[in-house]
């Protein structure tokens, strides 16, 4: 196997996406050693059994010893005090990099803790599913998927070939762009979509009993595939929306005009109209087909349980 990118990750926060990258850092040689750190002891404990990193003593002056890539895997809303209480630790010429599903207001919080002489490179990995914790976690993850990167524009370029360098050894395909166009892209082509999914739940949920357990017992794979989503954690999400909120907004604002096109084409028996918008949408998801990258759409991150 080809050398390793970096000598020791820290992996801060070991839930789903932490516990994947510890995993995949073993198994596809991108880290000599993996320490983890957890604020919760439960969590603690499980990584010690499920036997996924070297160093798991919790403390992180222990952790960050001798540490070239430290990730903060966290919710996004507590990254900036994770970030103070790491800043100490940080060794210079060390990458501190994070996976938060926002970037602008994760790179606002952490920015004013990063110590001179510290690299700070957010990333974002398009991977997951609606579980959480280190059980849910996989070593398989990130592959053939995207890691987007949004280096500042001071950013030592050599860093950033490293971290690209991490994360290609975990099977992604790695993009970088500004912090500002990531959050209007993922807001549109995730943030929205998750918002809707709970929408519609939340709807579903609103009716009485006994249309509840009708939409329950006949759910067809459309509501089926938002339940799946709407049932993605409420913390993480909540931290989403309220970081990304200008983009989401804009972008909800921008999709309740095109719903009420179609609320009118409705109400006013317009086929043509309706057949001409679904031909439209049915070419961009052949489009993404083609393209290929639709690698695991059918069953993403669902269990064999499911
Ligand atoms: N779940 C997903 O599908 C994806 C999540 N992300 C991003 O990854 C990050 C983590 O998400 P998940 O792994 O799904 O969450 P998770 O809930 O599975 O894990 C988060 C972990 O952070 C720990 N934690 C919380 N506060 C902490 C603190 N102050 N210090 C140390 N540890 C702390 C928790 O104990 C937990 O173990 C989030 O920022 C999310 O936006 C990015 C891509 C996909
Ligand atoms: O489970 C799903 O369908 C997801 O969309 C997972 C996901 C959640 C948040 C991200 O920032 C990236 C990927």
């Amino acid at each position: 196997m080809a050398d390793a990118v970096f000598a020791r990750v820290a992996i801060v926060g070991a839930g789903l996406i932490g516990s994947s990258i510890a995993r995949a850092a073993r198994d596809y040689g991108a880290a000599r050693q993996v320490a983890v750190l957890d604020a919760s002891p439960q969590v603690m404990d499980r990584v010690r059994e499920l036997g996924i990193a070297d160093e798991t003593s919790g403390e992180a002056p222990q952790a960050l010893k001798g540490a070239d890539l430290i990730i903060i895997c966290t919710p996004v809303g507590v990254c900036g005090a994770v970030a103070e209480t790491l800043a100490p630790h940080l060794e210079p010429g060390a990458i501190l990099s994070d996976v938060g599903s926002v970037k602008g207001a994760v790179v606002a919080q952490v920015a004013p803790h990063v110590p001179e002489g510290v690299h700070f490179i957010p990333a974002h990995p398009l991977a997951g599913t609606e579980y959480s914790g280190p059980d849910a976690g996989f070593a398989s993850l990130f592959q053939n998927r995207w890691c987007i990167l949004t280096p500042g524009e001071d950013a030592d370029p050599r860093a950033v070939a490293r971290l690209d360098d991490f994360w290609t050894r975990l099977g992604a395909k790695v993009e970088a762009m500004s912090a500002d166009h990531h959050d209007k892209v993922l807001a549109l082509t995730s943030h929205l979509p998750h918002l809707i999914a709970y929408n519609i739940v939340g709807t579903a949920d609103d009716f009485g009993e006994q249309t509840r357990s009708e939409v329950i017992k006949f759910s067809a794979s459309g509501f089926r595939d938002f339940t799946r989503i709407a049932a993605s954690d409420p913390t993480m999400w909540r931290d989403i929306f309220l970081g990304n909120r200008e983009a989401v907004l804009e972008m909800l604002g921008r999709f309740n005009e095109d719903l009420s096109v179609l609320q009118r084409m409705i109400r006013r028996g317009d086929g043509e109209g309706l057949f001409a918008f679904f031909t439209r949408t049915r070419a961009i998801r052949r489009s993404i087909i083609a393209q290929g990258q639709d690698t695991a759409a059918p069953d993403f991150g669902r269990r064999k349980s499911d």
